[in-house]
Formats: structure tokens, C-alpha cells, sequence
């Protein structure tokens, strides 16, 4: 079922909300009227339109009350156009998809007889909206640090006016169940939002396939006007460490790369024909030998026992997001670690002459959005690291200039270990390996002349400001 109309035209207003609401229609979508709702189509919903014949589930007359209804968004995010495209699709695609029934379910309805001529209809008074974790996730990446345009320097994002909780309580899920929810005093009807990814069958019996709209992330070139978009911007401590245990250690090796080197001036894919520079520590090569330290510190194994041999390795005393592998803070997770994945180039077809994209867009991408699990550039390969979990940009990077990590200086790796402060065996053998670790890595800088490195451990707790207690 390639999917058709759930609603179409506007039935009078909502009993309990006063607002107007839509006609219940189950058939294909149609044409706009007028050329004036195309012009709105392609301003607002740009990726709906289709030219002049655009077929919509939404008539003239929705179209222009979803116009009138987002002057507030546009006015408090328009200075960040990502995040408005992204924002407006929830209702672009909601209220005018051609195909919204794989999507938006009519969950109530009231009889409803047009004034003017008589015809019976049925009103919808709420609905369920399934839309993909990809789209709520890179829609909420792309608004959660936007300032306030009347007042830039205010504490407050705009989500926080917009979320119906302090920004920094926002979410995804409550974001959404929020603008859902007619409280609000400015949803007409109630929307019961869905984040999933997995189609499934609904109570009815239809399959429910979720709105997964490609969002567009948040760069400094979208920025228009006087005014910043701070999007992508960390304003507080960031989840570096929600889902860790309360008390854990670091282990931070930094590289930096000696000598003089050209930056990389990359061409973005097509058909964008600006580039961006980045530090030469993003050389691919170089990479290729962060990765092999990486790897080789992963591998270590520190004699803890004399009388019986054993050693003690990373995979002894790591902590494990998931219970999968261990938890590493990298770069080179955004490649899952796997040098394979660096080197993956996608080419246009037939003919091979343009890179449509390579390890520099994903890289690029992930730190834009460090959760997604298919990034939006010809490549669609994982940001998220063999533990499953993202690592954010600002705790693998050094000396970057506001968000624009590209300019980093130097890659922090951070391997996280357990560090039970009860527990003395697990402090030992934790020790043990750092001890090994240390003289591994000194040894190692010995032997690349075109890498600085250090290494440090330091115990945190939870929440707060770090601890440091060894440099290596
Ligand atoms: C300030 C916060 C709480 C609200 C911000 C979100 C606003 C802009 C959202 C919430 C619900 C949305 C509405 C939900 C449903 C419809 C019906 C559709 O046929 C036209 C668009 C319209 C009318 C939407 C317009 C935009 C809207 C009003």
C-alpha cells in the first residue's frame, strides 16, 4: 500500500479547542487550486512540492491555515533555517503528504453537516502520528541550541518556550508530546505522537509505516542575516556521561600531529560546489594511524599476577553501554573503528568522476548529529560506535573554534573503565593497566616522529566537574 488521504478540507471547528479542524477523506491525494497554495507549498514545504500539478492531502484553504498557525516558530527559528525546515516538516507532512495514511491515523472523529450546503461529513478531533526516531532526533539536534533572535544572549534556547519544559529538560519525545497536546492552547486537535522506526500494525489492523523526512542538520553556512544561529552549539555539561555509572575513570589519550602541514580543502558533494577546510589532523592516513595506536591500546595486556601469569586488558575492566563492546569515545567510532569504513568512497553513476561522498562528509555529519544511525550523505553508514552509543563531538576534539570541529587541533580518545570505588580488586587491576598503558603509549610517541601524544586517567563522578588524578 504505497498510501493516500487520511483527511481532506476543513470541517468547521473543533468542539473543545475552538479551531478549525479538517474533513475525514479516504481516497488519493489532489491537486492545488490555485497557484497562489503552490507558491505556499514550495515556500514552506519545499520537499512536497512537486511543480505546478502537486497532488496534497491538504486543500487551499489547510494550507493556508497551517501558513497562519507557524507565524510563532518562524518568528522565534527563523534565523536557523535547518532547524525551521525540519520543524515545519512535522506539519508539512503530516497535513499535506500525499501518502500521510502510511503514517497518520484518524483516531476520533464527530459528524459534522456543512452549514452552507447541507453535506454530512465527519470532523477529526485526533490522531496518531508516527514518525521515525531518525527524524524526531534530527529535528530536535537542529533546534535544541537555537537562541532566541530578539534576545541572543538570553540563557534560554527557544526551545524552551517551545517544549513546555526548560530547555534542558527537552527531548525529542516530550518536545513533541507537547506541541501535540491541545493544552498548549494552539493545537487544534489532539495529536498523539509515536517515535518509532520499526513499521508495525496498528489496533485497526493498518500497517503504520513512520514519517522518516531527511532532516537537515545544522552547519554555520545556513546561517542567514545578522543574526547567529547558534545551532549545534553546547551551551552546559553535555551527556557526555548521563549513561554512565556514577562513579567511573577515564583513560584520555590526546594526538596531536607534528610539522607543517597543508589544511584539506574538501569538496562538498554535489550539487553544493562550496568546500570546507579541515585541520590536517583529519588526513586520511593520519586517521589510518590514530587507529592502529587505538587499536594497539585496546589490545594491551598489563601482567597483573606474577605468580600466575595473568594479565588484565581492556575488555577486563571497560564499561559497556549496552553490554556490547566497550565503551570508546572517538573519532574513529564514527567508523565503527574500521579502517575499511574510512577509506569508503561513493562515486556517481556510471561514470565515476565525482565523489558524491566520503569519510570527510561522514565525519562531518556525525558531528552534527553524533546519534544518527544512517547519515544523510551518499554513504548512509552509522555514526554510532561498536557500543552502540554516539560520541559527541566536543569530547573528541580539541581546539575548535565555537562548533566548527573541523578546525580541531587534536583527537582525544577516551576509553571508559569501571572504577568501583568499593571494589579494590577492580581499582587494582584498573591501575595495573594503566601503568602498562602509559609506558606503552610513551614508547609508542618514540617511535612516530608525526605524532604528539599524552595520556591522562582521571576518576569522575557523575554530574560533576572532573577530578584529575594522574598525567602520564
Ligand atoms: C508555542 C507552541 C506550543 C506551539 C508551536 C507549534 C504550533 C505552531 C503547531 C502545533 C499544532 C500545529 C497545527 C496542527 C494541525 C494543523 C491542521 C492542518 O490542517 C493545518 C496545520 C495545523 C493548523 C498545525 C499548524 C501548526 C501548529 C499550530
Amino acid at each position: 500500500d504505497s498510501g493516500q488521504c487520511v483527511w481532506y478540507g476543513q470541517c468547521g471547528f473543533d468542539p473543545a479547542t475552538k479551531k478549525p479542524v479538517n474533513c475525514a477523506y479516504n481516497g488519493p491525494a489532489k491537486p492545488l487550486q490555485t497557484p497562489h497554495a503552490v507558491s505556499l507549498l514550495k515556500q514552506y514545504c519545499p520537499d512536497l512540492y512537486q511543480g505546478d500539478g502537486t497532488r496534497t492531502c491538504c486543500s487551499d484553504e489547510q494550507l493556508k491555515t497551517l501558513v497562519d498557525n507557524i507565524a510563532v516558530p518562524v518568528q522565534l527559528l527563523g534565523h536557523c533555517p535547518s532547524c525551521l525546515h525540519n520543524f515545519l516538516n512535522i506539519y508539512c507532512y503530516m497535513t499535506c503528504a500525499p501518502d500521510h495514511s502510511q503514517f497518520v491515523t484518524v483516531d476520533r472523529t464527530t459528524p459534522y453537516v456543512d452549514p452552507k450546503t447541507g453535506q454530512k461529513d465527519l470532523q477529526v478531533n485526533e490522531v496518531n502520528y508516527a514518525v521515525t526516531d531518525d527524524f524526531a532526533v534530527g529535528m530536535f539536534n537542529s533546534c535544541a541550541t537555537v537562541r532566541l533572535p530578539i534576545w541572543p544572549s538570553a540563557k534560554e534556547p527557544a526551545i524552551g518556550i517551545l517544549c513546555g519544559h526548560s530547555a534542558d529538560e527537552c527531548t525529542p519525545k516530550n518536545w513533541l508530546d507537547y506541541m501535540g497536546n491541545t493544552g498548549n492552547q494552539q493545537t487544534p486537535f489532539q495529536i498523539n505522537f509515536n517515535i518509532t522506526d520499526k513499521p508495525y500494525i496498528n489496533r485497526a489492523g493498518h500497517l503504520v509505516t513512520p514519517q522518516n523526512a531527511p532532516t537537515l542538520p545544522c552547519t554555520p553556512t545556513h546561517t542567514q542575516g545578522a543574526l547567529p544561529c547558534t545551532c549545534g552549539q553546547p551551551t552546559k555539561r553535555p551527556q557526555f556521561d548521563k549513561h554512565f555509572p556514577p562513579i567511573y575513570r577515564t583513560e584520555q589519550l590526546i594526538v596531536r600531529r607534528t610539522g607543517h602541514h597543508p589544511k584539506i580543502e574538501h569538496q562538498d558533494p554535489p550539487p553544493a560546489i562550496s568546500t570546507t577546510t579541515f585541520s590536517p589532523i583529519f588526513d586520511k592516513d593520519f586517521l589510518h594511524q590514530v587507529l592502529d595506536l587505538q587499536d594497539k591500546v585496546y589490545a594491551l595486556r598489563a601482567p597483573y599476577d606474577n605468580h600466575n601469569d595473568n594479565t588484565v586488558s581492556l575488555t577486563d575492566i571497560c564499561f559497556r553501554l549496552h553490554h556490547t563492546d566497550c565503551t570508546i569515545l572517538s573519532v574513529l567510532n564514527y567508523f565503527q573503528n574500521n579502517g575499511t569504513r574510512i577509506d569508503r568512497v561513493v562515486r556517481d553513476q556510471p561514470f565515476g568522476f565525482f565523489t558524491l561522498a566520503d569519510y570527510l562528509d561522514h565525519l562531518k555529519y556525525c558531528t552534527w548529529v553524533p546519534e544518527s544511525k544512517i547519515d544523510t550523505t551518499a554513504l548512509h553508514e552509522s555514526c554510532l560506535g561498536t557500543d552502540g552509543g554516539p560520541t559527541y563531538p566536543w569530547t573528541a576534539f580539541q581546539g575548535f573554534d565555537g562548533y566548527n570541529y573541523q578546525n580541531a587541533t587534536a583527537l582525544v580518545i577516551t576509553f571508559v573503565v569501571n572504577y568501583d570505588n568499593n571494589n579494590d580488586a577492580e581499582k587494582a587491576k584498573v591501575q595495573k593497566w594503566e601503568t602498562t598503558a602509559n609506558e606503552f603509549v610513551k614508547n609508542y610517541a618514540l617511535h612516530q616522529p608525526n605524532m604528539t601524544l599524552s595520556f591522562s586517567s582521571e576518576t569522575r563522578h557523575r554530574g560533576d566537574k572532573p577530578s584529575l588524578t594522574l598525567i602520564g
